[in-house]
């Protein structure tokens, strides 16, 4: 499934924080967002998602219209871990899971044997079967990501948008995480700051710096020291990094 997103401008109070972007992201590849905090990231996300109403632009999954389209249409076919996914009642990561089958059921219809073997294999993927019974409050802040993720999983969207789905995570579970989402095999757009990450996990990446697209094109072509100088207003080198093999990158002020 592809992702086009023509042309995107979103308005705040008198800011303009999305001005005129356009990105696409074609089958099954896994596009990063990357830019300094503040720089429009999650705004355009939101707005491809329809968290928010942009003023201009136009998003198609193949050729359904997005912003034309109701919540729960749309919902088949994409899933979304936001940043912050506080809640107010509790349920278990069981239950919490579960609710990423709502797209896919009738109004009130229970759950069948076929939602119950999906939400086990979106736990074992993300490393949860022994958090089943447990409160989602109680959680820690990766745990809860994990369990975020897992309901995306069992949404079983053939698209995901993911905002910073690493922050909270240890460095074993950024590299689980991104490996599982990797593993799905569907088109990807996620908004990524740590650049050794993006560099490894991405085939194609955004750059963006006061909301408009900065520079855009495969990894390499991207993360140049010359581009991140310009997006974060640091010193940067580049080499390659001798435990992974891909790029590596050396800042400072
Ligand atoms: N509801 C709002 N009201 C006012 N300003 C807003 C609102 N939402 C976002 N902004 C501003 O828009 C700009 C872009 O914010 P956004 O969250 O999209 O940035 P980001 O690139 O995702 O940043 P980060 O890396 O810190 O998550 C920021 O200056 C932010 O303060």
């Amino acid at each position: 499934m592809e992702l086009t997103a023509k042309e995107m401008q979103v308005r705040i109070g008198k800011k303009d924080i999305v001005k005129n972007v356009s990105i696409q992201v074609k089958n099954r590849q896994f596009v990063g967002l990357i830019g300094p905090n503040g720089c429009g990231k999650s705004t355009l996300l939101k707005s491809i998602y329809k968290s928010l109403v942009p003023q201009k632009g136009t998003v198609y999954l193949d050729d359904l219209d997005v912003l034309k389209t109701n919540e729960k249409k749309v919902s088949q076919r994409l899933g979304v871990v936001g940043q912050f996914n506080e809640m107010n009642f509790d349920l278990t990561v069981q239950q919490m899971v579960m609710l990423g089958r709502t797209p896919h059921k009738k109004l009130l219809e229970s759950d069948k044997a076929e939602d119950m073997a999906i939400v086990e294999e979106a736990l074992a993927r993300t490393n949860l079967l022994d958090y089943k019974e447990r409160s989602y409050l109680s959680l820690s802040g990766g745990e809860k990501q994990r369990v975020i993720l897992a309901r995306t999983i069992a949404q079983q969207p053939k698209f995901m948008i993911l905002d910073e789905p690493t922050n909270h995570l240890d460095i074993r579970y950024q590299l689980e995480i991104l490996t599982c989402v990797k593993g799905l095999d569907i088109g990807v757009l996620a908004a990524l700051h740590d650049l050794e990450m993006a560099a490894h996990y991405c085939d194609y990446l955004y750059a963006m710096k006061h909301g408009e697209v900065y520079a855009h094109g495969t990894p390499e072509e991207v993360l140049t020291p010359e581009n991140i100088e310009a997006l974060y207003q640091i010193k940067c080198k580049t080499y390659i990094n001798p435990v992974t093999n891909g790029l590596g990158f050396a800042y400072g002020l």
